[in-house]
């Protein structure tokens, strides 16, 4: 494949779009947004659409091939290089009609994010398809947290969002029968590592089946945001530009976390044993379960303890109080809101190995300081021995 790239004639926005986050500031970096989902869920539905609707937001999209795009009006196909015009034609971008751009990742994701990126300014968000079987957890680890890439390209790009997109006639089975991989699906692994779900083809099920997959989704990842599409029509405010791995989050991860605890009945009693309230419903398949706990005011003691304790689960895969390693315990993703005493609240995002708690930098006084923080963990061998342990750390106030 030729390494020259493209030129590219700039294209306006067609419609007004609300801004994406943006700034001026030599600091500006592009929010990527991974797609993922089941096979035949909707995904080249939903890029399909973002390449050719009206919707105003200049967006790179990065897929597998052309070959989806195939039907979609290209108003330039730039198959030579602004150095090289001779160079050998390789349709690695193409400029569409409504002033996206889809790039091919046939050879390697980053190579064809590098070329992109020196596009930097024709367009303001990327959007990264994954194939139907890949699991987004390394996807999204490569791109978030990761100190070669920050080096290089993350100077550039930011994560901005996993968008899981989930079958709703078949999802469930999916979810069930998923055997690719011995004990663990990967359709689990995509659903816990969502950020946001769509559950697409709602035209061809009942509302319970919808309601019993969402239920499903829930209880595999309860921070995820749900939402019903047909043909994967969604306002693409609710895919792009949602922040999902930073403290700006806040508002976001108490909305989501907030919004589980009263769906989901947690009466935030760890000493409950009412069987409606949902921690005490330990869903699990195949291993993989979530795992939520309420978290009162932490002092800084108990803030360091929880710290060593989520370093320990996710970089050693065993608990502080256990001396062996157990690879039966893997942390896929985890979540959290909280407060410490001295009146600051900090958020925590992880992606598999990789965490973060960071202050919260953009707490709306309009929302409210929230009663109780919040700590949700998706993954492997998360039992009650893992509960407790936490639920011990955590109580240290
Ligand atoms: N009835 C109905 N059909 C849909 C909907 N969304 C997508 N389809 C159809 O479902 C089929 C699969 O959709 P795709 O968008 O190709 O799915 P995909 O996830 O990209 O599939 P793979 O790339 O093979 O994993 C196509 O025939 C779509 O036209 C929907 O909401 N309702």
């Amino acid at each position: 494949m030729d390494d020259d790239i493209p030129t590219l004639i700039q294209a306006e926005p067609t419609l007004e779009a609300p801004p994406l986050e943006q700034t001026t500031s030599e600091s500006y970096t592009v929010p990527l947004t991974i797609i993922c989902g089941f096979l035949g869920a909707g995904k080249s539905t939903l890029v399909r659409r973002i390449l050719s609707e009206r919707h105003g937001y200049r967006i790179a999209v990065i897929m597998n091939d052309f070959g989806d795009t195939a039907d979609i009006e290209a108003k330039t196909i730039n198959v030579s290089s602004p150095d090289d015009p001779t160079a050998e034609s390789t349709e690695e971008i193409l400029e569409l009609a409504n002033g996206c751009l889809c790039c091919s990742i046939k050879d390697s994701g980053i190579a064809a994010i590098e070329k992109l990126m020196s596009r930097k300014g024709a367009f303001d968000h990327i959007l990264l398809e994954t194939t139907g079987l890949a699991d987004p957890g390394p996807i999204a680890s490569m791109f978030w947290q990761n100190e070669e890439f920050t080096q290089g390209l993350g100077r550039d790009i930011h994560l901005d969002g996993v968008v899981c997109v989930v079958d709703a006639v078949f999802g469930k089975q999916q979810v069930e029968e998923d055997r690719s991989v011995v004990e663990e699906g990967e359709s689990l692994r995509q659903i816990a590592g969502a950020d946001v779900v769509l559950v697409n083809k709602t035209d061809l099920v009942s509302t319970e089946k919808v309601e019993d997959l969402e239920r499903l989704i829930g209880q595999i990842n309860p921070v995820a945001t749900i939402h019903r599409t047909v043909q994967s029509t969604i306002d693409l405010k609710h895919i792009m530009g949602i922040d999902a791995y930073t403290s700006k989050a806040a508002s976001l991860a108490r909305q989501t976390l907030g919004r589980n605890s009263t769906e989901s009945g947690d009466c935030h009693d760890d000493t409950c044993q009412d069987e409606h309230h949902s921690h005490f419903h330990h869903y699990e398949l195949r291993g993989i379960s979530s795992l939520q706990v309420s978290v009162p005011t932490l002092t800084q003691e108990a803030f360091d303890h929880l710290d060593e304790w989520i370093r320990t689960l996710l970089w050693e895969n065993r608990l502080p109080e256990e001396t062996s390693t157990s690879a039966d315990k893997q942390v896929l993703r985890c979540k959290g809101i909280f407060q410490t005493d001295s009146g600051s609240t900090y958020v925590l995002q992880g992606v598999r190995s990789i965490y973060e708690i960071s202050q919260a930098d953009d707490i709306n006084p309009d929302i409210g300081v929230p009663d109780s923080g919040k700590l949700v963990f998706i993954g492997k061998g998360l039992d009650a021995k893992v509960r407790s342990s936490l639920v011990n750390v955590v109580g240290r106030t």
